[in-house]
């Protein structure tokens, strides 16, 4: 089964000390027949031997103390074979999820578009701690019932075979049973474990959404909504118990009969000299302990249900491999990169949808070019291209004159810095966000680069550059992050800056300052700026208008405004509302 394979693959390195944990779990279950057995030596050669035998009353401490022995050594290996199974189940569990996050990390964005983060979640917790439980309890569950069922059914065949059939007489049929059972469970269970993954994006949604959910007073249909989905797990999951309950009957059955058998046919056999008082009372300790593993069987099953539904989502999470990954031979960035841009003849597809199409467009290293359009026409995603966060469909791109695809991705990604139109801040302090490209850099620069990005407002916070941002720190205001994040950006001294409407949310004096820090920057570098300011665009060596994915109009400022177009109109809207002064040609 590839599911135990992909387990025994991720036990390297600590599959022998797994082994001898499932060895001594097998070797406790066997201890499990000493009791019975030993009594039967009690009663058969003590209490009431057969006609004609001498009672040897010596051998009852010996034996007593012997029972002892083997409880004692059962209890022994139990514990030890728990601990060296848990530990190494952890070992393994820690190097999946280090493997499967070392993976995420390397994803593409369409990955990111494609999956749920509740989806995400559920497998990095609920369907990682399933292959846990399967791993360390269902095996040692499974071991025990093997190694009780196997050792008890080669007594009973020594000691009796045509007691032994009868009491095996009904046992294909429950094997095919629970066959039948395990095959038609098996979609269950995975319905089941989507259903959780939904649950856990719409309360992950919830909580990530708060803000808007109160806004909009809406936390009554939020409750119905998650109500929906938590009512539709428990129905699924009722549904496999009441299917898991047509077929529990046969087998509790099973198991049951087994007492009745030995009583009725120990009885006779008894009766007849066939077996001793001593044999039908191991035969009866033991029909107990040969029907759990039967009784267990229902547990069994269901757990490695769970198991499959579960380690399934798993292995895919480990194994999906990224589209957009380096050539063989692909060009290591060795130190700078100049900072040319060429898009050539450049179409993106998202399924049918074109949302770039044939983009020509030569940016010059040190250039600064301002992107304008509407809402859609493909901004955000020409800025994409360029870090490689999505390949283009047809052209290409190339930084420096080389085919963006024929650059090792990292080097290149560490000459780009980027700001984009949703921040998102670590919790982390406010040094730390900003040092985040490069954990080297010296609390001089950061704070050097915090002061040109206009940063100012964290001298005043109680804890100044240390105070803790993000998720779980203080609140910031939406310009304060963008300011941060322009900080961040401009931090690992990029090459490319691309600022993706990252003033938008920040008063127009502050923009004027950031502005003019931006043009004396003391590195080289190339910029792109998404903005729909006039204030933002009309310093910029050039301004391309999109339009439906494609480039309208091109040209500076001056050239723009008087061409009459979009950039024009947007000239004059901003001048005519008077909150601009810097509109005006
Ligand atoms: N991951 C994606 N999958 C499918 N379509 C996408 C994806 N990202 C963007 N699009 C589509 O591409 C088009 C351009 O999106 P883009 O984000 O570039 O717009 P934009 O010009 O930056 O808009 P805005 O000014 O509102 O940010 C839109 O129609 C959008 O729906």
């Amino acid at each position: 089964m590839f599911q135990i394979k992909w387990m025994w693959k991720n036990l390297k390195g600590h599959r022998v000390r797994y082994v001898i944990g499932l060895i001594m779990c097998s070797m406790s279950a066997g201890l499990a027949l000493a009791t019975p057995l030993i009594s039967q030596q009690i009663v058969d050669l003590i209490l009431s031997p057969p006609p004609g035998q001498e009672r040897r009353v010596e051998l009852l401490v010996p034996l007593v103390l012997l029972m002892v022995t083997a409880v004692l050594l059962k209890t022994g290996l139990g514990y030890t074979q728990v601990m060296i199974n848990e530990t190494t189940v952890m070992d393994m569990l820690h190097s999946i999820r280090c493997c499967i996050f070392k993976n995420l990390q390397q994803q593409d964005m369409s990955f990111f578009d494609r999956n749920r983060a509740g989806d995400l979640m559920t497998r990095m917790t609920g369907d990682l701690d399933m292959v846990r439980y399967a791993a360390s309890i269902t095996i040692r569950v499974i071991i025990d019932a093997i190694t009780v069922f196997t050792a008890i059914l080669i007594y009973f065949l020594c000691t009796d075979v045509l007691f032994t059939l009868a009491l095996c007489a009904i046992l294909p049929l429950i094997f095919g049973v629970c066959y039948v059972y395990s095959k038609k469970a098996r979609p269950m269970y995975a319905d089941i474990r989507e259903r959780l993954a939904v649950l856990n994006t719409r309360a992950q949604e919830n909580i990530a959404g708060n803000r808007v959910v109160k806004a909009f007073a809406r936390e009554g249909y939020e409750i119905h909504r998650f109500d929906e989905k938590n009512a539709d797990y428990r129905d699924a999951n009722i549904r496999v118990n009441k299917f898991w309950m047509k077929y529990y009957p046969a087998i509790e059955l099973t198991a049951q009969s087994m007492a009745i058998v030995v009583l009725l046919l120990g009885g006779i056999f008894v009766m007849n000299g066939r077996i001793t008082l001593g044999q039908m009372m191991a035969f009866s300790g033991l029909s107990f302990t040969f029907a759990n593993p039967i009784r267990n069987l229902g547990t069994i099953l269901n757990d490695i249900q769970r198991f499959l539904a579960s380690a399934n989502k798993v292995i895919e999470l480990y194994y999906v491999r990224p589209l957009i990954v380096n050539r063989v031979d692909c060009h290591k960035a060795e130190g700078r990169l100049k900072g040319a841009i060429t898009f050539d003849d450049v179409t993106l597809q998202f399924g049918r949808q074109s949302v770039l199409k044939h983009i020509n467009l030569d940016i010059k290293p040190g250039e600064t070019v301002a992107i304008m359009g509407n809402t859609g026409s493909g901004k955000t995603i020409l800025m994409n291209l360029i870090p490689r966060l999505y390949d283009v469909s047809e052209g290409e791109v190339r930084i420096d004159g080389l085919n963006i695809r024929d650059w090792e991705i990292h080097s290149l990604r560490r000459n780009i810095g980027v700001a984009t139109q949703d921040v998102f801040l670590f919790s982390d302090t406010i040094d730390g966000n900003i040092a985040y490209g490069d954990p080297d850099m010296s609390e001089e620069e950061a704070r050097h680069y915090a002061s040109i990005s206009a940063v100012d407002f964290a001298s005043k916070m109680s804890d100044g550059y240390d105070t803790l941002v993000g998720e779980r720190g203080v609140g910031l205001s939406g310009g304060q992050k963008q300011r941060i994040a322009l900080a961040r950006a401009l931090a690992i001294k990029p090459s490319i800056l691309i600022l993706d409407d990252t003033t938008s949310a920040v008063d127009m004096e502050t923009e004027k300052f950031i502005q003019h820090n931006l043009q004396n920057l003391d590195f080289p570098c190339t910029k792109l700026i998404v903005a729909q300011r006039v204030s933002t665009t009309k310093h910029a060596d050039r301004i391309i208008v999109m339009k439906d994915g494609q480039i309208s109009e091109i040209g500076t400022h001056a050239e723009l405004v008087h061409q009459g177009g979009y950039y024009a109109e947007v000239c004059a809207l901003q001048e005519a509302l008077g909150g601009d002064e810097n509109g005006q040609a």
